[in-house]
């Protein structure tokens, strides 16, 4: 009974590629060591920044490994005691060549962990580790937003980590169950990576308990535990609108659950329900949360990091403390916001536009703002008009290998339909009855 290897670890990949959607992070990453290498990096260390189980302290390993480093993984103790820190600054980058490794790479997992409270010392040696460091450092972190941690946010070079969706983690199991020559049910695949809430581990860690020893994988025997990232987000935002004083607000940002991504669309869909007895409530908390956006915007367009603190207090005290704030019940009512559910429906068909932009951007050598803005609407029109119609779906149905209804709703051709005649309007209509 007794669990072998844990297939996180076995199929963790080895190599850059086989690391699922983080293509920016890749680039930034093999942007820094090859300016290291130039022996001119911008940054000593480089810190990977993102939630829990998407990836980080997996691209710092197969970075190495691609390179051809030693890594050398280094905790709070170490750093404190100060003994390991010497052994392995000793040396020069020659050094690792002699037993076949190009050099070594430092890896302090889990920065943030560090409790900067009691451990002030230990945060103070890591920058001067930075400081002195011959060798390449590589940090990890889930939320190292704290203001305490400014002074290694400033060492490094920040690289963000995107939160992974649930086809990219269909990506992954499907992976593993061909690896193991298990037959796994899309639906039971399915199951566990939506109740994974995007943590990679979670989902690999369901899916052995599920499926180890089994030739087939059916959704009946999947029992997801209850990770609950929609559990956690009704907490967070509970906390944040009974909150009644700044910490109280801006501690959920410290939980190792807290995605400030989801949380936004979350807050935006509740404040005007939570707060509709104020309509004064419901304005400010509102602009201080576009207003987090627009934090958000200058930190993204300039990689300002140290801007994000304002940005978090902005988007949860900012929501929490707000004048003629209506007396809540113990329990308010939370509901999923509209924007997530609409972009998780309209997701294949936004897939299938993007793939078209894509070729056509290839085939007409222009940008794929220029598609969307001149090519799309133009091909929207062929579509509905007697003379090109016939001709043109059957091109795109050929090129793109989708149905007919496919290509209809790629080009949103019902939308276009729905104001005039033909076919088009009996779908176009049935949509807007709904609303
Ligand atoms: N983008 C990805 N592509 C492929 N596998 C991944 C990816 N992200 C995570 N995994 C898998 O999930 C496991 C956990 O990933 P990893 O340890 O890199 O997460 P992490 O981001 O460092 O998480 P934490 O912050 O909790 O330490 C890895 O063993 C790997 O198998």
């Amino acid at each position: 009974m007794s669990r072998r290897i844990p297939w996180v670890e076995k199929y963790r990949p080895r190599r850059l590629s086989e690391v699922v959607n983080q293509e920016e992070a890749k680039k930034a990453l093999l942007d820094w060591i090859n300016d290291w290498e130039k022996g001119k990096p911008s940054k000593k260390a480089v810190m990977l920044v993102g939630p829990p189980g998407t990836g980080k302290t997996t691209l710092a390993y197969a970075l190495a490994n691609e390179r051809g480093y030693e890594v050398l993984e280094l905790n709070a103790s170490d750093v404190r005691t100060g003994e390991r820190i010497r052994q392995v600054m000793g040396g020069s980058m020659k050094m690792g060549s002699l037993f076949g490794f190009k050099g070594r790479i430092i890896l302090f997992d889990e920065v943030d962990g560090l409790n900067v409270r009691e451990d002030r010392g230990g945060l103070a040696a890591i920058v001067e580790l930075i400081r002195e460091s011959t060798w390449p450092i590589i940090m990890t972190a889930n939320n190292p937003w704290d203001p305490k941690f400014r002074e290694l946010r400033d060492e490094a070079e920040v690289i963000q980590l995107k939160p992974l969706d649930e086809d990219d983690i269909l990506t992954i199991l499907r992976r593993i169950c061909n690896a193991e020559g298990i037959k796994c049910e899309e639906d039971a695949l399915k199951l566990i990576a939506e109740s994974s809430g995007g943590d990679v581990r979670a989902a690999i860690n369901d899916l052995q308990a599920a499926a180890e020893g089994k030739k087939v994988l059916t959704k009946d025997d999947v029992t997801v535990t209850e990770r609950a990232h929609q559990f956690d987000m009704f907490k967070i935002l509970d906390k944040v609108f009974h909150a009644r004083r700044f910490e109280e607000a801006r501690s959920v940002t410290f939980l190792p659950s807290f995605d400030w991504e989801s949380y936004y669309p979350w807050a935006l869909d509740n404040i005007p329900s939570v707060y509709a007895k104020s309509v004064e409530a419901v304005s400010e908390a509102l602009d201080n949360l576009s207003l987090s956006d627009v934090v958000r915007g200058r930190i993204m367009k300039t990689q300002e990091w140290e801007l994000m603190p304002y940005m978090l207090e902005l988007m949860t005290a900012g929501v929490a403390l707000v004048r003629n704030k209506p007396a809540l019940a113990r329990f308010v009512r939370l509901t999923f916001p509209e924007r997530i559910r609409l972009l998780a429906k309209t997701k294949e068909i936004r897939q299938m536009r993007d793939a078209l932009i894509n070729r056509l951007r290839t085939e007409l050598h222009v940008s794929s703002s220029e598609v969307s803005l001149y090519y799309m609407p133009l091909l929207r029109l062929m579509a509905t008009s007697d003379a090109f119609k016939k001709k043109l779906l059957e091109r795109l149905m050929k090129i793109m290998g989708y149905s007919l209804e496919s290509v209809e709703k790629t080009l949103g051709i019902e939308e276009v339909s729905a104001g005039g005649e033909g076919e088009g309007t009996k779908r176009g209509s049935t949509k807007r009855s709904r609303g």
